[in-house]
């Protein structure tokens, strides 16, 4: 179809079919159609990636397995990816509480964040987010944080653009500090968005929307 664009969804591990029931609900008002990326193949037909939340090293591991590891760096590189919760894992620059035998990342995004950063205490929880540039910004998004990771740091002068923030009390380690780096659990840098929750778990298709509309079709030409 004229003007479609292919949003794949890396599908080796996780929430990969809750992300494409969101993609689809879109498709009445966004021309979108939907692979799930199980092999290098299929992300050549990709115009644009989400990778889901689900267990960061073993979405590594299979990637790796399949031949993908090294086509998905690519990827990144000159294509709108984004990472949700593990995947926001992966699209990081560097990763604090690695495994212990480490963790392969894809890179793509300037910060550093660590896994499992809200701790035992406090694994899984929603919230709700005011994000900006969302549509209908005045109703609150309702984050899902599921073992989530944390954004500990920025790397000075990356082109990063916070979307959204939790309030400062709810970190795993209070602060007072609203512009506290583990605050941040959304951003965009280029063609790349990051959460740190789990968009697809809400039937809410604001933040699928959301990427279609500033990182794939402002990006991609659709001829
Ligand atoms: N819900 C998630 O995606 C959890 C991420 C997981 N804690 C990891 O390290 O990969």
């Amino acid at each position: 179809m004229s003007g479609t664009v292919t949003i794949g969804i890396l599908a080796l591990q996780g929430a990969f079919a809750e992300h494409q029931t969101r993609l689809q609900n879109l498709r009445l008002k966004r021309k979108i159609t939907t692979v799930l990326v199980k092999t290098p193949e299929d992300l050549q037909r990709c115009d644009a990636l989400i990778i889901p939340g689900g267990e960061s090293t073993t979405i590594a591991l299979l990637a790796r397995l399949s031949g993908l590891l090294e086509p998905l760096k690519a990827f990144i590189y000159t294509k709108p990816v984004w990472g949700t919760c593990a995947g926001a894992i992966l699209l990081s620059q560097s990763v604090t509480n690695a495994k212990k035998d480490g963790q392969e990342l894809l890179g793509g995004v300037s910060v550093d964040i660590a896994r499992n950063g809200w701790g035992s205490q406090v694994e899984s929880f929603e919230a709700p987010l005011d994000v900006n540039g969302l549509h209908e910004s005045s109703v609150p998004f309702i984050g899902i944080f599921i073992r989530a990771p944390v954004v500990l740091a920025l790397a000075p002068d990356a082109p990063i653009q916070v979307i959204a923030r939790l309030p400062p009390h709810l970190l795993p380690e209070p602060a007072d500090d609203e512009n506290d780096p583990r605050t941040i659990v959304a951003l965009r840098q280029g063609l790349h968005l990051l959460t740190t929750f789990h968009p697809e778990l809400t039937p809410d298709d604001r933040f699928h929307d959301y990427f279609a509309r500033k990182c794939v079709f402002t990006t991609v030409p659709t001829v």
